[in-house]
């Protein structure tokens, strides 16, 4: 059901003029420690393959949210990438693990069920160069500057914040990874559906250079659609040059002092 869904609005977002379209975290199945082995596949499987369907019969890039994936060595939160001419050209696994305990709000535990992946993902398409994390990765802002050095200048990251942390700091993430780094930033969130075990704040959004959030969705299923200049990318970065002023040569990785 979830994966016609999609297959539906990928199409009306192609239609309304989109030539890059991601879906959202855990778009086939349902987000929660208990169901991951339960809807888990491998990739290829039936998920994936139905995106390089959705990819080709479209003609465009598809990022395909992410789902849970079984491999010999566990299971995944992983994201893929077809081009329009369904080859999966990108492959990234959510490296920072969802483990967070708000006594009374929530408390979560990803690594309960699923693997830490390792490998950062960039990819470049005619209309930029597109890194890769999942939800919980944007809270970690050496991913985002990694592949910002990486020549990155756009990040995607599908996610499924939740009603204790989305309203804190879903859009405030999205603005300092931009802005830290000068690109856009895209999140593409599952709707809110208040009657699941786990209920997402929604929001998917897209936010520039500059910081500004220059689309939205609010908590309902909704396309959201976003044209990047990446003139202003360049502007911003010469204007306001902290990219270049930035002193590599005193920063040190130390670890946090708990
Ligand atoms: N669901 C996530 O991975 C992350 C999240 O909800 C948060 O960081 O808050």
């Amino acid at each position: 059901d979830n994966v016609s869904r999609a297959q539906n609005l990928l199409h009306q977002a192609v239609v309304g003029g989109a030539e890059i379209a991601a879906l959202p975290e855990c778009f086939n199945s349902p987000y929660g420690v208990s169901n991951f082995a339960k809807y888990a596949e491998p990739i290829p499987g039936e998920t994936t393959e139905a995106l390089s369907k959705m990819a080709v019969s479209n003609g465009v890039y598809v990022v395909g949210g992410s789902i849970p994936e079984r491999d010999q060595e566990g299971l995944f939160n992983t994201t893929t990438v077809f081009a329009p001419n369904g080859d999966l050209i990108a492959k990234y696994r959510k490296m920072h693990l969802f483990d967070i305990d708000i006594p009374g709000k929530i408390t979560f535990k990803e690594s309960d069920a699923l693997m830490p992946g390792s490998g950062f993902t960039h990819f470049t398409t005619p209309f930029a160069t597109i890194g890769l994390g999942i939800c919980y990765d944007i809270r970690f802002p050496e991913l985002a500057q990694i592949y910002a050095h990486k020549g990155c200048e756009l990040l995607i990251y599908p996610g499924a914040f939740n009603m204790t942390t989305g309203p804190a700091h879903w859009e405030l993430l999205q603005r300092a990874r931009a802005l830290d780094n000068q690109l856009f930033v895209a999140t593409v969130s599952p709707a809110r559906d208040p009657d699941a075990s786990y209920v997402a704040w929604g929001h998917s959004m897209v936010v520039n250079p500059w910081g500004t959030v220059i689309a939205s969705a609010e908590a309902d299923e909704k396309i959201v659609y976003a044209d990047l200049d990446l003139g202003l990318l360049h502007d911003v970065r010469r204007r306001v040059p902290v990219l270049v002023q930035k002193r590599l040569d005193l920063y040190q990785e130390s670890t946090p002092r708990l």
